[in-house]
């Protein structure tokens, strides 16, 4: 009578508080299956968020990629230009900010100190400022841009192309073995933090040696455990159920696979690991939900322009209608128990966004285009929200004051940024969504 049914194992221990986070699983389960979901279902539709700009050439930085999908279907389709909406194709003039190298002050304070020496009437305060200094301050904010930037950004990227997401949804590729692993591997060896006493044979992280750690640290692992429970959360529900090869892939049938999740999942498969590692992305759920409502007033004043007025229109209210509903979760994840003033915070707030651009990059190493593509997009997305919560730009921001032209060029973000932070978000809602469906179906 008491007896748990064994196949529920990767959900019964899924329950209650999420660590980390004052709230619990239920709560999140039901507020995303009920409301978010659905709202993000029908937004991710749009033009807006449809069309994303990735450079899916650029080179393994770190080692030789000699792997080769095992599937057909890992490539993608690019867009072709007419499918593009004309609205879309004007942001190519955006400037790319120049990549973190000596601060551009170093280059022109000898210059700006030349300027300035002409008006040395003693108390006069000259506010006007040349059009070549002009300029420099420019460059100098691009610069402050990009070093707010956890990720580095493809959108003027010269080989950067618009890809149809709706075109190549992400879904069970075959990409396996040595060259999953050695991403994977890498992410967890160098890039994620480590505990003290864990085996260095071992690239994983132990939960229970997680305590060793800081909150900051816990967190860096944690998102990026949870990303990785959603994308394999995202093969299994979305899995190549017909193998027969005769009906070619664009006939084959796609769905839900429950021995797939059991074997990712199940604490037996896992060595106790599987729903921690869903529990993660429950955490990195909240990560980007709070994101969402610290940038709020920013998404709100957006115009969401594609060129086409009715369309845009529809996308601001629906942006409008999904932020109301995130504003009255009733438990925000507090990122302001996080890099608390010491120097020392200071520095680890630098090492975290090093660490997380170094995974932006390994970005390049996924062997498969299809991966490439929505693991690329959701680090950006995710990089976007650690910017959002930790650069200090939005901690001003209420929910009241609507964004003048200058406040919201202070607070820019790119549109490649927008569209990846909402997108991301909607991969963690589906990815929520679908254990939903797991659930149900091991009853
Ligand atoms: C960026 C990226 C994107 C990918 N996208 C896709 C895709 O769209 N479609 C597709 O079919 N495949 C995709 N893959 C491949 C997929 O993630 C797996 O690597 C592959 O299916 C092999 O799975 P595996 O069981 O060997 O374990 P892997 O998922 O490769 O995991 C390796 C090891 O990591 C540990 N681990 C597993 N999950 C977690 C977790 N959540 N938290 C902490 N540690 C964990 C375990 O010890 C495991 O043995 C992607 C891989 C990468 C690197």
């Amino acid at each position: 009578y008491f007896n748990v049914d064994k196949q529920d194992h990767c959900f019964c221990q899924l329950s209650g508080a999420i660590d980390e986070c004052s709230c619990n699983i239920d709560t999140v389960d039901y507020f995303n299956n009920v409301k978010i979901y659905p709202r993000l279902k029908s937004l991710l539709l749009k033009d807006y968020f449809r069309f994303y700009k990735v450079n899916l050439k650029r080179p393994c930085p770190f080692w030789i990629d000699d792997s080769k999908c095992a599937m057909k279907d890992c490539h993608i389709k690019p867009c072709p230009p007419e499918d593009i909406p004309d609205g879309l194709k004007g942001t190519e003039k955006q400037k790319r900010p120049p990549a973190a190298g000596p601060h551009p002050s170093k280059k022109y304070s000898k210059q700006a100190n030349e300027d300035c020496t002409e008006h040395h009437e003693l108390d006069y305060l000259n506010k006007t400022i040349s059009e070549k200094l002009q300029k420099e301050l420019q460059l100098w904010e691009a610069y402050d841009d990009a070093t707010d930037n956890f990720c580095d950004i493809d959108e003027s990227d010269e080989e950067a192309e618009y890809v149809d997401l709706l075109l190549n949804p992400e879904r069970f590729t075959g990409y396996s073995g040595e060259s999953a692993h050695r991403v994977w591997k890498s992410i967890y060896l160098e890039n994620c933090f480590r505990p003290k006493t864990s085996f260095s044979f071992n690239p994983y992280i132990q939960s229970n040696k997680l305590q060793e750690l800081c909150l900051e640290e816990r967190v860096f692992y944690r998102s990026i455990s949870g990303l990785h429970a959603s994308i394999n959360t995202h093969l299994c529900a979305d899995y190549l159920i017909t193998k027969d090869n005769s009906l070619g892939l664009g006939r084959a049938k796609w769905g839900a696979n429950l021995d797939e999740f059991q074997k990712r999942f199940s604490p037996e498969n896992t060595n106790g690991e599987g729903p921690n590692w869903l529990r993660n992305l429950y955490f990195i759920y909240l990560i980007e939900l709070r994101a969402l409502v610290k940038a709020a007033p920013y998404l709100e004043s957006e115009e969401f322009y594609t060129g086409n007025e009715s369309n845009d229109w529809d996308t601001k209210m629906a942006i409008k209608d999904l932020l109301s509903i995130i504003k009255s979760f009733p438990d925000h994840f507090d990122e302001t128990t996080m890099f608390r003033n010491s120097e020392q915070a200071q520095k680890l707030k630098y090492e975290f966004k090093q660490h997380f651009r170094n995974i932006t990059r390994i970005m390049d190493c996924v062997g498969c285009d299809k991966c490439r593509l929505w693991g690329k997009l959701q680090t950006q997305g995710l990089g976007t929200a650690l910017k959002i919560l930790f650069s200090g730009k939005f901690d001003s921001m209420t929910y009241n004051r609507s964004l003048d032209s200058h406040n919201k060029k202070e607070f820019q973000l790119q549109r490649n940024e927008i569209v990846s932070l909402i997108n991301a978000f909607g991969r963690l809602s589906n990815s929520v969504y679908k254990l939903d469906d797991f659930r149900q179906m091991m009853r």
